[in-house]
């Protein structure tokens, strides 16, 4: 197959930061995808719906023109407000509330230490369907970096979803086997998005030759068998796992330094790879749902009218390898095989 046509692509995790580097880097993803669902943690974070109205409106401007709707998320604090989460969500103003345990990942400070202090917004949640994104890692020092997203499985949302039932969950960017297995074991109200970058890196690729800050991001990239697990889960059509890339742009020398920030920027290509992978595991017909169908479905709205095409060459395609922005360049993800793939324009 050289050329393969999907509805518009939705991108259902997805940082575009503010001020100048949310206007050079957000026509990255508006390019492609008709919807992204924003992340809150911007310093300091979107809590309040008043808060996210106005980062909707600045996400608006840095796309003007593009054929793109921001869905708004909130990040949730101990001090949310059920009653305010209730009026954004009646509004149409966000898609979704997201939980950071405090300290987990990048600007998440502000996140829950507490869970007892949220399970009233939580409540409301669950009786108006407003799904809550979570960033599934526990922050105790004692355990493993490798091992924290399984730990957070067992430790803390399993039993929220027990103690609140009907209350919709995504697990954000999984990255492991036992992710993979607890989404697809847990019902209609519960999902997993996939990124990109999870589905080529292993442990290694960000260790072994030299250490790539470009492949640093978190959940940091586990061994191969997670990588295989999440591939699977990718490609095998089940309708719970979707694309949320979590393309998180960095500036360069933030993260080519001695501490190193973590995310991935994968906005610019990740179609194009996501075709690569696609056709490597020979499940191309698959491609479609995971980009464009699952999330809609999950997310309760209509899959996009429009279209986009992908169209194969036999030379490898070429890519910014930076994106300039008024806070510096940002690396763009580079999968370390050749892309054949292409968007038609
Ligand atoms: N994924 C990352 O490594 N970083 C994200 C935060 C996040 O999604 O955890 C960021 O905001 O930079
Ligand atoms: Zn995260
Ligand atoms: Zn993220």
């Amino acid at each position: 197959m050289n050329r393969i046509t999907l509805a518009r692509p939705d991108d259902w995790h997805l940082h575009l930061r503010d001020g100048a580097m949310l206007a050079g880097i957000a026509p990255e993803s508006a390019r492609d995808f008709a919807r992204a669902l924003i992340m809150p943690n911007l310093v300091p974070p979107v809590v309040t719906g008043a808060e996210a109205a106005a980062y909707r409106d600045r996400v608006l401007d840095a796309v003007r023109g593009a054929d793109f709707t921001p869905l708004m998320t909130l990040y949730l604090t101990e001090d949310t407000d059920p009653a305010d989460v209730a009026r954004a969500a009646a509004d149409g103003l966000v898609a979704a509330v997201k939980l950071y345990p405090a300290g987990a990942t990048t600007n998440s400070a502000s996140g829950v230490r507490d869970f007892d202090r949220v399970r009233a917004v939580l409540e409301t949640m669950a009786e108006i369907g407003l799904p809550l994104c979570v960033h599934g890692e526990v922050t105790t020092p004692e355990v493993d970096i490798f091992d924290r997203e399984a730990v957070f499985i067992e430790t803390v949302l399993d039993p929220i979803r027990r103690a609140t039932p009907g209350l919709r969950v995504v697990m954000e960017h999984i990255t492991t086997r036992e992710g993979v297995d607890y989404v697809r074991a847990g019902g209609p109200d519960l999902a997993g998005t996939i990124t990109t970058h999870h589905l080529i890196l292993n442990r290694n690729h960000i260790l072994v030759g030299g250490i790539k800050p470009h492949y640093y991001c978190l959940p940091v990239a586990k061994r191969e068998t997670h990588r295989q697990a999440l591939l699977a889960a990718a490609t095998g059509g089940e309708s719970c796992f979707f694309l949320g890339t979590d393309s998180a742009p960095h500036a360069k020398g933030t993260k080519e330094c001695s501490c190193g920030c973590a995310g991935c920027f994968t906005a610019t290509n990740t179609l194009p790879i996501l075709a690569q992978v696609f056709e490597a595991a020979g499940t191309l017909d698959r491609l479609e749902a995971f980009t464009s169908q699952h999330g809609a479905a999950f997310y309760r709205v209509p899959v996009n009218s429009g279209t986009l095409t992908l169209e194969r060459s036999p030379e490898a395609q070429t890519f910014p390898a930076e994106i300039v922005t008024g806070a510096g360049p940002v690396v763009v993800f580079d999968p370390g095989f050749p892309i054949h793939w292409r968007v038609a324009r």
